[in-house]
């Protein structure tokens, strides 16, 4: 159990979680090249998004991380503090469709960065990823009574297809961050990369073996698999970083707009990636 902080610094750190996640959703958006995803070249496979409302959502969502931070406080995993957590969720999830103007620009990143935000609350001495993932994962596995019975696009993908979706993903403690993304961002920076290569690796490790709900509502199976193997050839390639692996990139997204595939889930993980990567280094620890 870590040492009791005076309420100052308490708030201080809760703060500085809320700035960091907001500031990973922005260097997410703003990461080029990304297949199929808005990005600082333009709206890839979408029609009703672009850079500039990814920002102002991003920034909309500080307020509900910080909430979130504070209802967590060295708080232990309960049916009470997922609830409460669901709520505040939901408020985020009002928050960006003010801000996008009715578009869906960021649920998925509000519930993994919002449990990841409410997990590094719950014990600011152990930061380490592992720690913070398995904290999450207590959380997602607990049972939010308040939940609407309204099935949501993710969901009816998941009963369709028999895969976890962003629901399975944080009750196993995000194992394509800590298995893939992770280490493919390190050993990536460890190359000689350079940070953006690094970032765009990181997001095609997770893009090669993610059942993303978003790929398979837009192209179903087929769908997902051209984007899981497309990703697979590029990091067999060598990477972004090397001229085969760009070559592979290239086709991949020539590939994914042809059949407006986008994938979201993965682009949620990434700044949960960048939070994770992260969190240890922050001020205080
Ligand atoms: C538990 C919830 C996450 C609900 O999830 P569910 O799967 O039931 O439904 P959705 O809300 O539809 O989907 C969840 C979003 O999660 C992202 N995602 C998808 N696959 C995965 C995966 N395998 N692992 C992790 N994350 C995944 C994805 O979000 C991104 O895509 C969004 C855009 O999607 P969509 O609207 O489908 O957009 P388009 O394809 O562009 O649509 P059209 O234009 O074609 O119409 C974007 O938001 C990205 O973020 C999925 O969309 C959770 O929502 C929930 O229960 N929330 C309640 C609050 C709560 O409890 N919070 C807890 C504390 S924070
Ligand atoms: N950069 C991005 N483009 C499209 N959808 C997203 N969901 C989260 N980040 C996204």
């Amino acid at each position: 159990m870590q040492p009791a902080l005076a309420p100052d610094q308490a708030g201080q750190l809760a703060s500085q979680l809320a700035a960091l996640a907001c500031q990973c959703l922005l260097d997410e958006a703003r990461l080029a090249p990304k297949p199929g995803l808005v990005d600082s070249r333009g709206s890839g496979a979408h029609q009703d998004l672009t850079l500039a409302l990814m920002c102002r959502s991003a920034r909309a969502l500080q307020l509900a991380f910080l909430a979130m931070a504070r209802a967590a406080w060295q708080q232990q995993a309960s049916t009470t503090l997922r609830e409460q957590l669901g709520s505040l969720g939901r408020a985020g999830e009002q928050a960006m469709l003010q801000a996008s103007g009715g578009v869906n620009t960021h649920r998925g990143a509000i519930w993994a960065i919002g449990l990841l935000v409410a997990a590094a609350a719950m014990d600011s001495s152990q930061l380490q990823a592992s720690a913070v993932c398995q904290r999450a994962a207590a959380l997602a596995q607990l049972p939010d009574r308040l939940l609407p019975a309204q099935p949501r696009k993710g969901e009816l993908a998941c009963q369709r297809y028999g895969v976890g979706g962003a629901r399975g993903e944080a009750q196993q403690g995000f194992p394509h961050i800590t298995r893939l993304a992770l280490p493919a961002l390190q050993a990536s920076r460890a190359r000689g990369d350079g940070e953006v290569n690094a970032r765009l690796n990181a997001l095609l490790a997770i893009m090669s073996r993610l059942d993303d709900t978003c790929l398979l509502s837009r192209g179903g199976m087929p769908g997902l698999t051209l984007v899981q193997s497309g990703a697979q050839a590029v990091l067999a390639a060598g990477g972004v970083a090397t001229l085969p692996g760009r070559r592979q990139l290239y086709q991949l997204e020539q590939d994914m707009l042809a059949q407006r595939l986008s994938p979201g889930g993965a682009a949620d993980l990434l700044a949960a990636t960048l939070l994770l990567d992260r969190l240890p280094g922050m001020a205080g620890n």
